[in-house]
């Protein structure tokens, strides 16, 4: 059996990387529109007529444009947004499977599934265990930092990093209003949000990121634990010892795989503590994300073909 899979923006950076993943496959038919209406509304609502579940990867406003055009004409087409228009919306499923006791189930029968950012999937995948388990307070104190590769920013920043006209690396998100921080705190549990000062390095892909907060050595024990028992039965997240990522963190360690590693640092004396994410931005930050999330609607094993 094979099934309709429509990818809507799939020359962009996201979409390429899905549409290669699945013309692997035997099980799946890509439905393409033609290249001069990539961007005609008509045609693409066409294509997700078509569909069995159609895969967003567009600037925000483009999806929200799209999934509007396909409610008004009456196209009830399965949807996996990749943009952060849906992220928080409660008619949308958050894709991030390993979320929480019934999560996988809920992604398999939604109708709407919106595909978790980079920063938020390490994120939330370091802090929802442990807020769940007791161990982190929602309204503690936490800060989070990290380096992308620039293939993050999609094909505006490829650009400028390839045309060299980028200045080097930097820090972004100073103003604590990025885009990933209403999901950070709606799908971490928290009550306040975390500052977030994520950075770009010079180099195209993959990420690691740092969760910082302060615990007793007791809760850092705790949290190795509440994360080892979360994620046990996880096919993509796995917790690493901390000698894994030490003393440097390669952000490029997973490249081309659907992994995340996360390891649980910091020094017992002071209480100063460091839980780590690695993961490719374009596998288990985007791209590899959709097409799990993809499985599981289309009621397969969500490691197929990753
Ligand atoms: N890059 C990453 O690591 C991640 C990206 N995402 C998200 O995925 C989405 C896509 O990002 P990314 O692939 O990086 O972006 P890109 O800019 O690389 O690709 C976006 C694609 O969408 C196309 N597009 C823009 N407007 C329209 C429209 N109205 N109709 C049809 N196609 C359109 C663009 O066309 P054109 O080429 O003509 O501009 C481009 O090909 C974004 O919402 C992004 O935030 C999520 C997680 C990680
Ligand atoms: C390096 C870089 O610029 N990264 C992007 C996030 C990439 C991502 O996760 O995308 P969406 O949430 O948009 O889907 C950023 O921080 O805005």
């Amino acid at each position: 059996m094979t099934h309709k899979v429509f990818i809507d923006g799939d020359v962009g950076t996201t979409g390429l990387q899905i549409r290669e993943r699945l013309e692997r496959r035997a099980d799946i038919q890509l439905i393409r529109v033609d290249p001069s209406l990539r961007k005609d509304v008509n045609a693409r609502v066409a294509a997700f007529a078509e569909a069995d579940v159609g895969i967003l990867c567009l600037p925000d406003p483009a999806a929200e444009e799209i999934v509007a055009a396909c409610d008004a004409q009456g196209v009830s087409a399965r949807i996996i947004d990749a943009s952060t228009a849906h992220r928080i919306h409660p008619a949308w499923t958050f894709g991030l499977p390993e979320l929480a006791p019934g999560q996988r189930e809920a992604v398999a029968s939604a109708a709407r599934v919106s595909n978790p950012g980079c920063w938020s999937t390490s994120a939330i995948a370091l802090l929802r265990p442990l807020v769940d388990a007791g161990v982190i307070a929602a309204d503690a104190d936490i800060a989070i930092s990290g380096v992308s590769g620039y293939s993050g920013g999609g094909k505006s920043m490829i650009e400028e990093f390839e045309a060299g006209t980028a200045q080097g690396s930097f820090l972004y998100g100073a103003t604590q209003s990025h885009k990933h921080l209403p999901e950070i705190v709606a799908y971490g549990r928290l009550s306040k949000p975390p500052v977030f000062v994520p950075s770009v390095g010079q180099y195209a892909q993959g990420m690691a990121v740092a969760v910082q907060l302060t615990l007793s050595p007791k809760e850092q024990a705790r949290a190795a634990e509440a994360l080892r028992d979360h994620y046990a039965a996880s096919a993509f997240i796995a917790i690493v010892e901390a000698e894994a990522h030490q003393p440097r963190v390669n952000p490029q360690a997973l490249n081309g795989t659907n992994r995340l590693e996360l390891s649980v640092q910091g020094n017992p004396q002071t209480g100063a503590t460091a839980l780590i994410a690695v993961l490719d931005n374009l596998g288990k930050g985007a791209s590899g994300a959709a097409v799990q999330n993809l499985n599981l609607m289309l009621g397969l094993d969500e490691t197929t073909g990753l």
